[in-house]
């Protein structure tokens, strides 16, 4: 399926995984804001990415995601230069259990408020097209495991718990909105090198023992998500052994 005038704004996106996730969307025709707290990183992606794909195709936006005045002010830049949105990827995510309140504030809070932004500038009820928004979660938030950090696996839980919550809420079908949730394991980026020490050795023996996703399998459990346009509220993870899987909720929400 043609991404073509479709757009797309993806956080954490300097690097790694939201890096991928971009490049994913443009190679589909989508133009992309790539959006992140390391500014020289950030404009040397985009700079790539418009050599690739067209200078139109790519902006940068400095923006970290736990504030939400700097949130705002991004997604009106965005609107300014691109005209509309149809794609919000909250992927910014950190590692770091000794700061647990910036872990909240960054895994948790960043995909809330990049949510409900989106809902706003997406919303056929506020005058968007409708769309999609994917949260970029873990297997962490549906298993917790013995020897890996319990502050980011409290957020990640947090973020399916949030996105199927909205993707359950009565009036996403009048508001044109569908939501996904991406759940990989291990991949190769450079999250390992801002984790703590503490946890080093034991993510080096689950890897080991688990495998590690190569960033391109992690991309195809994302464009998956992207084009089963009939799936609301999709939870989906990616490991190595068992690949892209489709997950249900333990207990089927209430009916009225
Ligand atoms: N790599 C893995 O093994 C793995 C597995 C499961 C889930 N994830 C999740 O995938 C997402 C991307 O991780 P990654 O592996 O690409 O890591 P990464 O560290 O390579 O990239 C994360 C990006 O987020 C940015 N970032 C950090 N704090 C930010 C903030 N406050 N505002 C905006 N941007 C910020 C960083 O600058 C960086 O560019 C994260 O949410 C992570 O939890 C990663
Ligand atoms: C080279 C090591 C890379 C380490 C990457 C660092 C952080 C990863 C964060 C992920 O969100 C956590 C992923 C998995 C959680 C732990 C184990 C689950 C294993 C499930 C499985 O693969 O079967």
């Amino acid at each position: 399926m043609s991404l073509a005038g479709k757009v797309a704004l993806v956080t954490g996106a300097a690097q790694g995984l939201g890096k991928a996730f971009s490049e994913a969307l443009l190679k589909r025709g989508a133009k992309v804001c790539v959006t992140d707290v390391k500014i020289s990183q950030g404009e040397a992606t985009v700079a790539d990415f418009q050599r690739q794909y067209g200078s139109d195709k790519a902006m940068f936006i400095k923006c970290d995601v736990a504030s939400a005045d700097e949130f705002e002010r991004t997604f009106k830049v965005l609107l300014d230069n691109f005209g509309h949105l149809d794609i919000v990827v909250n992927n910014a995510g950190i590692l770091k259990e000794h700061d647990p309140i910036r872990t909240i504030s960054v895994n948790l809070g960043g995909v809330m408020t990049g949510t409900n932004l989106a809902i706003k500038a997406l919303s056929k009820e506020h005058g968007g097209r409708g769309g999609l928004i994917i949260n970029i979660a873990s297997v962490a938030g549906l298993t917790a495991q013995a020897y890996f950090g319990p502050a980011y696996t409290g957020t990640k839980f947090g973020v399916v718990g949030f996105t199927r919550c909205w993707a359950f809420n009565p009036h996403i079908e009048k508001m044109g909105l569908r939501f996904a949730v991406l759940c990989p394991s291990f991949t190769k980026t450079d999250i390992l090198n801002s984790m703590d020490a503490l946890y080093i050795d034991d993510a080096h023996k689950l890897v080991a023992q688990l495998g590690i996703n190569p960033v391109s399998t992690v991309v195809d459990g994302f464009m998956e998500l992207v084009d089963n346009e009939q799936c609301n509220g999709a939870v989906v993870t990616v490991t190595s052994k068992e690949g892209i899987v489709y997950h249900k909720q333990p207990l089927a929400p209430s009916k009225m």
